[in-house]
């Protein structure tokens, strides 16, 4: 079982993860990209989701047209781990490839 993530060690992680809040209400990190098209923004999703599966570690996310809008926890553990932060750092850098900062 992976650890949960201090309040101070997850705002320390989120300072570094570019686009990545807390969510309220409940202890998850989210974040919505949004891309130029919907070919983008699925495109994003299945190499997310390749990840993911690879990683045994899943996103909860939502898609509208051009917009992905993801919440990461880690539901084992109850809150947010390293394997959230982890995921969020791959899905950043997959968005970069796509043009998405
Ligand atoms: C059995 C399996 O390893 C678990 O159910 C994994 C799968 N993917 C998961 N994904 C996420 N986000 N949280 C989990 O706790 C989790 N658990």
């Amino acid at each position: 079982m992976v650890e949960r993530l201090s309040p101070e060690a997850r705002k320390s992680a989120l300072a570094e993860l570019s686009g990545w809040s807390e969510l309220s209400g409940r202890e998850a990190i989210q974040r919505t990209f949004t891309f130029k098209d919907f070919n983008e923004a699925f495109g994003f999703m299945s190499r997310a989701a390749l990840v993911a599966e690879k990683n045994d570690h899943h996103p909860e996310w939502k898609n509208v047209y051009r917009t992905v809008e993801v919440v990461l926890a880690t539901h084992d553990a109850g809150g947010v781990t390293r394997r959230d932060i982890d995921l969020a750092k791959a899905m950043n850098a997959i968005a970069r490839q796509l043009g998405v900062t």
